[in-house]
């Protein structure tokens, strides 16, 4: 199990900001960190990779002692076997995107994984490259091909898709969740894209001023189960499945999900993806494809 429970002051602009989290997960699952930008995500990474010292609480991963506030324990971050991927990417400035990947490598493992990974992140002909040379997108991806190299049991990931154009994006969020299967490696990330949760993460739990404001299946915790009122809106769809006798689509509309129930013959004319407009007929939610 992942057992983090942390409690720290944080300098705030505003009110008084107080971490005080706790998670527990099941290992080899992904789960996102999701809430408005000041609430603590990022000081949550870092003190759970030892970059920064909770004021109390402990961290156990996978039965092992990681930080303990009563016994004093602390392990030193590299001692803590996590990946951490960094908003600001902190890449070696002094080696090339190769070089970057390969000084991740465990001792006495195959540099195929670096070719591999060169090649799965479109890398292969910027790898002779200095980062000050490479385009954020770019350096972003060196630096997630560089921390997956580690293969650590922990992948702490801060928003590490950010920087990259829609399509790329959603071949590396496959990837993660491919990594995630095939290394089995628990994975905690940052995101503010919902859309981007809904497709990598097993869980998600929203942070609010420091605390946890609500948390489950993506599913759970952004649909909106409730729709009332006349409204026209437009949308992604993100999903589309069959509950008993009746079909359902989950729509992405701003950062909300929202379930509206498909006739049949709509199903063959709609797919993941599509642009739609959501709009009540008489309280009756209809659904149009948009061109
Ligand atoms: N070492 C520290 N000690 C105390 N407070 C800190 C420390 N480092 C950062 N903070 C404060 O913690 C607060 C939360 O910052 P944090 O970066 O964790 O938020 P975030 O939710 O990740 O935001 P964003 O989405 O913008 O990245 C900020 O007000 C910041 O000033």
């Amino acid at each position: 199990m992942i057992e983090i429970s942390v409690r720290k002051p944080l300098y705030s602009a505003g009110d008084e900001l107080k971490l005080d989290v706790t998670i527990n997960l099941e290992p080899g699952q992904i789960m996102a960190l999701y809430g408005p930008s000041g609430v603590g995500k990022t000081s949550l990474l870092r003190m759970i990779s030892g970059l920064m010292r909770p004021e109390s609480g402990r961290i156990c991963i996978n039965g092992k002692v990681w930080f303990d506030s009563s016994t004093k324990q602390n392990l030193k971050p590299q001692e803590r076997n996590a990946g951490f991927v960094f908003q600001d990417f902190a890449l070696f400035p002094n080696l090339t995107v190769e070089g970057n990947l390969m000084y991740g490598l465990p001792k006495n493992s195959s540099r195929q994984m670096v070719y591999d990974l060169l090649e799965r992140f479109e890398l292969q002909k910027l790898k002779d490259r200095k980062p000050e040379l490479l385009s954020g997108g770019q350096k972003q991806r060196v630096a997630l091909a560089r921390t997956l190299v580690q293969q650590p049991e922990l992948l702490l990931l801060d928003e590490p898709l950010s920087a990259l154009d829609p399509s790329m994006r959603r071949s590396l969020q496959d990837y993660i969740r491919q990594i995630n299967s095939e290394q089995q490696c628990t994975i905690i990330l940052v995101s503010h894209d919902i859309s981007e949760i809904f497709r990598t993460a097993h869980k998600v739990l929203v942070l609010d001023n420091g605390k946890a404001d609500r948390y489950g299946a993506p599913h759970d915790v952004f649909a909106r189960k409730q729709i009332s009122g006349k409204f026209r809106f437009t949308g992604e769809i993100l999903g589309i499945r069959k509950e008993d006798v009746i079909y359902v689509a989950e729509v992405l509309i701003g950062t909300d999900i929202i379930k509206v129930v498909l006739d049949p013959s709509e199903i063959t004319n709609l797919s993941v993806g599509d642009k739609v407009m959501v709009a009540s007929k008489a309280f009756n939610p209809i659904i149009q494809k948009l061109s």
